[in-house]
């Protein structure tokens, strides 16, 4: 059965119109070429040319972690014809230091084939629009080792450029990297093939390989640096963020357990999410990769505390108040901020994430955004292991989020070294796929004009059963999203549209809405009922726009327009996932919205340009719409559109009045409810009147029997 012909109410569509719907969807079941940018083969595999050992052994000798130890050079030395700082190197790195040369490649920890060139390396890095730069300044670095003030800022930022050896093919997980025969029998069985752009990247970058970085110029005191680094990581949305923290992270815990067994089980690493339906989805995905690795993962729930797993504190444990079953035990914790943010302040909690090693902030750019900001520094701050790693990932950064971060790295370093408790400078590094906050390349983008909230419900209508064949609104089939600005809309959207999904297609049942609202149950229940393909119409608020990945949405429909570039960026990208061609994205916009729409039309004129598509957006509305005082950008971002809230309903209920969702035109509602008021004048009239009767019959109707 056709759900679209169901949905369209087997309306007999023309053949050129059929031909207008769009031959793939990304539901359609295609094999994904996940890889967004970069001249692939016709296979999906890209084969740069590798070099045979010993091509060019003089100028490109691989430096191992042991070479660059200060404590066993305090000058510098060459690699790969850059040069490298001593200081570069983190003395407790937990990459396993091989003894000699020979055991790398006893281990296979090098494949047969040599290290990249600093120009094939920059060559693939370019086609895949990969930028690794390291964020700690260069200029600093610069005058430390006297160098002359004047350089230039660009040369600057140049020689602050990064060169890892991209990794092209999952296969050097085990031959380059040592990862374990089951983490990367794990990364097959998920069937992936091809590392996406930011894997590409981040993993070299993560898995302390032992081939050195090498920086754009191989100047003295410029980043050739081997160990571990603070990671900062903006990628599309879909393009595989998860895998590219997950796997390194499970391949460092399960390092440290092989080389430390003795030791007790800890929470090593903590995951923190904006969203619990984000945090599950990372748990999910983090079993599926740690299948038979002996490391745990586990999503921290309300009420839970952590649980500490050494064997000095188990009494402490015993005699503790809490229930067992609330005690959340794993290697690695994921959790929305404000679980973890409430238990910090018990001292047993503090001891549990003392020794965790590695925080990743998933969507760094909301955890650090003043909704979260205080909650995730707090927790950072109380992650006391000097030799903790943090990884920041998003697919939108602004620049005032970079620099809380870099500034908070800084704070935590100075704070160690006056405890005495210094550890060598670690790298930041900020890598960059593509062009930063900008929609996912293979999204069709279309502004719809709708003018009023009736015409914005009847615009829904007509995507989601096109009337007749001449409709030339975008087509979209369903599973698609439908976004609101606040719950109450998204309720009243529902109750909308609940009866417009015909019997025959499933009815009710095929339509959903999904909110923080709602119980955790509720929340579940519809996530794995969408995921199954049992809803096909899912009404959300900013809640989903985040992180989640349902791989086959065909598209989202931005009811209410989002509140910033990066919001209007993250919704879109819940379609599209991982190169997936034929998702879309509507957005549909009321007279109320054009002052508003700037950043949304700013975010498609620049994917229009990039497609050479049309989506609605001209020259001159785009040159129309009016920009934004930086005060009411950020007023819009906080609060939305002040008349769909109820804040807006207290200031102008007459605004708020034209705003609410309903089919019913204000004229028809007017005239019911003056026919309501009348009915009801009438019927305290008659009441009145029977009222009176009564009155009346008081002494004249039958009073009873003397
Ligand atoms: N190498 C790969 N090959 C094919 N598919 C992949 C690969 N890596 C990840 N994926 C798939 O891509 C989809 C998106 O991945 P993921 O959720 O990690 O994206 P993301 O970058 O975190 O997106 P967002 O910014 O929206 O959070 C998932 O369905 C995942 O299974």
């Amino acid at each position: 059965m056709d759900p679209f012909k169901l949905l369209s109410r087997s309306t007999k569509l023309s053949k050129s119109s059929k031909q207008l719907q769009p031959r793939s969807t990304p539901s359609g079941g295609q094999n994904a070429q996940p890889q967004l940018f970069g001249g692939n083969n016709d296979d999906g595999v890209n084969r740069s040319r590798k070099r045979k050992r010993g091509e060019n052994v003089v100028s490109h000798t691989i430096v191992g972690v042991h070479d660059l130890h200060p404590s066993v050079d305090t000058g510098r030395r060459i690699a790969n014809g850059a040069v490298c700082e001593p200081q570069d190197v983190e003395p407790h790195s937990t990459a396993r230091p091989p003894q000699d040369s020979s055991v790398y490649e006893e281990e296979n920890m090098i494949a047969a084939d040599g290290p990249l060139l600093l120009e094939e390396r920059r060559k693939i890095m370019k086609e895949h629009r990969l930028k690794i730069t390291r964020l700690d300044p260069p200029a600093t670095r610069l005058q430390k080792k006297g160098r002359s003030k004047s350089s230039s800022a660009k040369a600057d930022k140049l020689k602050a450029l990064v060169f890892p050896e991209p990794m092209q093919e999952f296969d050097h997980l085990t031959s380059r990297y040592g990862v374990s025969r089951r983490l990367a029998n794990n990364v097959a069985e998920q069937g992936f093939t091809v590392p996406t752009e930011v894997q590409l990247g981040a993993l070299p970058l993560l898995l302390d390989s032992p081939s050195t970085y090498l920086s754009e110029s191989g100047q003295p005191g410029l980043t050739s640096s081997i160990g571990a680094i603070d990671l900062l990581a903006v990628a599309p949305t879909g393009s595989g963020k998860t895998l590219a923290f997950l796997l390194p992270l499970l391949h460092k815990l399960q390092q440290e357990k092989r080389d430390d067994a003795a030791v007790d089980r800890h929470i090593s690493a903590l995951i923190l999410a904006p969203t619990r339906e984000l945090a599950s989805q990372t748990v999910n995905e983090g079993r599926k990769l740690s299948k038979n690795t002996g490391i745990t993962i586990t999503q921290m729930r309300k009420g839970m505390r952590f649980g500490l797993q050494d064997h000095d504190n188990a009494e402490e444990e015993e005699s503790s108040e809490y229930n067992h079953s609330s005690l959340v035990k794993a290697d690695i914790i994921v959790s929305t901020p404000g679980i973890v943010h409430n238990t910090t302040s018990e001292s047993e909690n503090h001891l549990a994430l003392s020794k965790v090693r590695h925080l990743i902030l998933d969507e760094a750019d909301v955890l650090l955004d003043p909704l979260f900001r205080d909650q995730t520094l707090e927790i950072w701050n109380t992650l006391s292991n000097p030799k903790l790693r943090v990884s920041m990932w998003s697919a939108t950064m602004g620049s005032n989020i970079e620099a809380l971060a870099t500034a908070t790295i800084a704070a935590r370093r100075r704070g160690l070294n006056e405890l005495g408790k210094t550890r060598a400078e670690v790298p930041l590094l900020r890598l960059v796929v593509g062009l930063k906050d900008s929609a996912v390349p293979n999204v069709q983008h279309k502004l719809v004009y709708a003018a009023t909230e009736q015409g914005k419900l009847m615009g829904l209508r007509q995507l989601l059963r096109p009337a007749s064949s001449t409709d030339s609104g975008p087509s979209l089939r369903p599973p698609f999203l439908i976004f609101t600005q606040t719950i109450e809309r998204a309720v009243a959207l529902h109750a909308e549209l609940l009866y417009d999904i015909p019997v025959e297609a499933g009815g009710i049942s095929r339509i959903a809405v999904l909110h923080s609202d709602l119980s955790d149950t509720a929340r579940d229940n519809v996530m794995t009922r969408f995921r199954k393909g049992e809803i096909w119409v899912l009404i959300t608020t900013d809640l989903l726009s985040r992180g989640v990945d349902f791989r086959g949405i065909n598209g989202v429909v931005n009811y209410d327009i989002p509140t910033s570039s990066a919001a209007y960026v993250h919704r879109i990208g819940r379609t599209g996932r991982a190169g997936r061609e034929g998702g879309v994205a509507v957005t549909l916009y009321s007279k109320e919205d054009i002052p508003y729409l700037k950043h949304v039309a700013n975010v498609v004129a620049m994917a229009q340009k990039g497609a050479h598509d049309d989506a609605g957006l001209q020259q001159w509305l785009l040159d129309a719409i009016p920009t934004l005082s930086k005060n009411d950008k950020q007023s819009l971002k906080k609060h939305g559109i002040q008349s769909r809230t109820a804040r807006g309903k207290e200031k102008d209920p007459k605004a708020a009045r034209k705003a609410r969702i309903s089919t019913k035109a204000g004229f028809v509602r007017q005239a019911e409810n003056k026919r309501k008021g009348a009915v009801l004048g009438s019927q305290r009239r008659a009441q009145a009147e029977m009222n009176d009767d009564d009155g009346d019959g008081d002494e004249t109707d039958f009073g009873g029997f003397d």
